[in-house]
C-alpha cells in the first residue's frame, strides 16, 4: 500500500504555510483566517480575481465527502449560499468535528484551477450523481457548485469511478 503524502513531506517553506489558529473559537478562527488572507491579497502574495474581487488562488486541492460536500460546505447548508465572506465557520457540521472553518464558494470558485481528488468506493454513488447523467432535477450537490475561473479537473481512483 502506498504511504499517504503529507504537507510536511513536500518542499514548502514553513513560512508559506498559514495554519488555522485552533486556540480561538470557530468564529474567531474564521475571522482571523480571513484577516490573514486579506493581508496576503493586499500585499500581493495572493492575486485578486478581477472578475469577483475575491482572492484568486493558483490552485485549490479539494476532496469530497460521500455526501458530496467539499471543504466544509455541506449539502443543503445555508453556508453554501454565503456570498460576502471569504472564510466562514460552521458549528453544526454533519460530519465530525462539528465546529470547522471553511473557504466560501466565492473564494473557491475564484481560483484559477481546482483539482478535486476523490478516492474510495464509498464515494462511487455521489461521483455517479455528480458526473453521470442522473439526478438532473435534484438540487446540485456542493461538489457540483465547484466552478473555478480556469480549469476544474476531477482525479478519481478506480473505486470512486466504478459507477461511471
Ligand atoms: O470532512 C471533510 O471530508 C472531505 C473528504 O475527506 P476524505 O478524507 O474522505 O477525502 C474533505 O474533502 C473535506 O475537506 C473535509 O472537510
Amino acid at each position: 500500500m502506498k504511504k499517504p503524502l503529507h504537507l510536511w513531506q513536500v518542499p514548502i517553506l514553513p513560512g508559506n504555510v498559514y495554519a488555522i489558529n485552533d486556540a480561538l473559537s470557530a468564529e474567531g478562527a474564521a475571522d482571523d483566517y480571513e484577516t490573514c488572507l486579506k493581508h496576503l491579497v493586499n500585499s500581493g502574495v495572493i492575486a485578486k480575481s478581477e472578475a469577483s474581487g475575491f482572492p484568486k488562488f493558483d490552485l485549490q486541492l479539494l476532496g469530497m465527502g460521500p455526501d458530496g460536500h467539499v471543504a466544509s460546505l455541506f449539502p443543503g447548508h445555508p453556508l453554501c449560499k454565503e456570498s460576502k465572506k471569504w472564510v466562514t465557520h460552521i458549528l453544526d457540521s454533519p460530519k465530525p468535528p462539528p465546529e470547522r472553518i471553511t473557504f466560501t464558494f466565492p473564494v473557491i470558485n475564484s481560483s484559477a484551477n481546482i483539482a478535486l481528488v476523490v478516492c474510495g468506493g464509498g464515494k462511487a454513488d455521489v461521483v455517479q450523481r455528480a458526473l453521470g447523467n442522473s439526478g438532473k432535477n435534484e438540487e446540485p450537490l456542493p461538489c457540483q457548485l465547484v466552478s473555478p475561473e480556469g480549469e476544474l479537473k476531477w482525479f478519481l481512483d478506480k473505486a470512486a469511478a466504478s459507477k461511471l
